[in-house]
């Protein structure tokens, strides 16, 4: 089975052969001699062959290359049952952290109130904003580097996309409103990927994106993302920020009718609604390019999407009574399953912490599987979902988010 998946990423990474096929193949010197063995992960300070990239991706500018002072995050502390909330549920099975490091998650968290404050969003709330410490889960979520530019822009890029769900989506006190949520998101949209000029209807639609402060951040974290990323990274982030974009329309739909979706229809939509999406941003964040080939390969692709939707059950698991208080309540699997069962709190968060753990137990059975791809940046991306979902295990216990 290890050497069948090796040769098949093999295949995906080298290209087709035969007749005609040179042109559509796609050169890889990392992936040359399949192997069933696991590529040793990075070590402590790169080589520079490591720093190298693939061929195929845009060579990142030599200040990009890893820097040599970063401190952690390339070993894998491993997995345990970890204590959450007061300590009276159950444990959740999550990776260790692999690095804290609350200096530099301060000047991270500094540089992006700094900006939050520039681009405008949460304006008459920025200490909270403070203290909810997006800049901090860039620093726990991606202890792959501690450069400041890439953590920052993890931080702007998330913080975008939390303003877009809490102004849009969310929070009534801000806005929120059902029905005005998709045509919000259509521009949302916009902002990440400028449409093609239409003259004088461009210049309304630029308007626009200068008059709402959610637009004006998203736009200046797609630029910032442009900066650090190639165009497959870049339309990654797009396409799944946009597949995540379709679920929050379902959960629209639910609050505008009052309607409570059974759990498994919500699970379906929390699929592309989940750290999935923030997880996408690890190798751009790392200063490297997995191939877009091996990125949608059918088992990394679980992989990732058993750990976003883990990730994004810890959030339930801390946010379900800030949302129970909200006057059209979300969409959250713990409510949802209280609600569907008929059952306490208490025994829907037991249920909801056995769904994450199965999650996370099925991504570390991948992880194992996918170990004998012999590519590096491949084990480096796994290593680096696994970090995330320790650094947003370590942060949702600490934001003051959800107190
Ligand atoms: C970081 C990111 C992708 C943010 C958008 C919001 C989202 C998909 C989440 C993962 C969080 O979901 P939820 O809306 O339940 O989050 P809060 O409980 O409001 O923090």
């Amino acid at each position: 089975m290890d050497e069948l998946l090796a040769e098949r990423v093999n295949r995906l990474l080298t290209g087709p052969t035969g007749l005609g096929t040179s042109a559509a193949r796609i050169p890889n010197a990392l992936a040359a001699e399949p192997t069933t063995t696991v590529p040793p992960l990075p070590e402590a300070v790169p080589s520079a062959a490591e720093a190298v990239p693939p061929a195929q991706d845009v060579v990142p500018p030599a200040s990009r290359l890893p820097s040599p002072r970063r401190k952690g995050g390339h070993f894998s502390p491993g997995y345990a049952e970890r204590e959450w909330g007061d300590g009276s549920f159950p444990p959740l099975y999550c990776p260790l952290t692999a690095r804290v490091d609350d200096d530099l998650a301060c000047e991270v968290n500094d540089r992006l109130v700094a900006w939050a404050e520039e681009v405008g969003i949460y304006a008459d709330q920025l200490d909270k904003f403070r203290d909810t410490g997006f800049g901090r889960l860039a620093v726990l979520a991606h202890p792959e580097t501690d450069d400041v530019d890439p953590l920052l822009f993890a931080a702007k890029m998330n913080a975008a996309w939390w303003a877009s769900d809490d102004y849009y989506a969310d929070e009534s006190d801000l806005g929120a409103t059902p029905t005005k949520l998709p045509p919000r998101l259509a521009l949302v949209m916009s902002a990440m990927d400028p449409p093609p000029g239409a003259g004088k209807y461009t210049d309304r639609l630029e308007e626009a994106l200068r008059a709402d402060p959610v637009l004006v951040a998203i736009r200046s974290a797609a630029q910032h993302l442009r900066r650090l990323a190639g165009p497959s990274q870049v339309m990654r982030i797009c396409g799944i920020t946009f597949q995540m974009y379709v679920s929050w329309t379902a959960y629209a739909a639910w609050r505008h009718l009052g309607e409570l979706p059974p759990v498994w229809r919500y699970l379906a939509a929390r699929q592309h609604d989940s750290f999935y999406t923030s997880m996408t941003l690890i190798d751009i964040v790392g200063g490297y390019q997995l191939d877009a080939n091996l990125f949608s390969e059918p088992r990394v692709h679980r992989a990732v999407m058993q750990a976003g939707t883990a990730s994004v059950i810890v959030n339930d698991l801390h946010s379900a009574e800030r949302e129970a208080a909200d006057d059209l309540p979300d969409c959250n699997v713990v409510l949802l399953i209280a609600e569907e069962e008929g059952c306490p709190l208490r025994e829907a968060v037991e249920t909801a912490v056995e769904m994450h753990n199965h999650f996370v137990r099925g991504f570390e059975a991948s992880q194992k599987e996918l170990a004998a791809v012999p590519s590096p940046e491949l084990q480096r991306f796994l290593l680096g979902v696994q970090g995330w979902m320790a650094g947003g295990f370590e942060w949702h216990g600490s934001t003051g988010r959800y107190k």
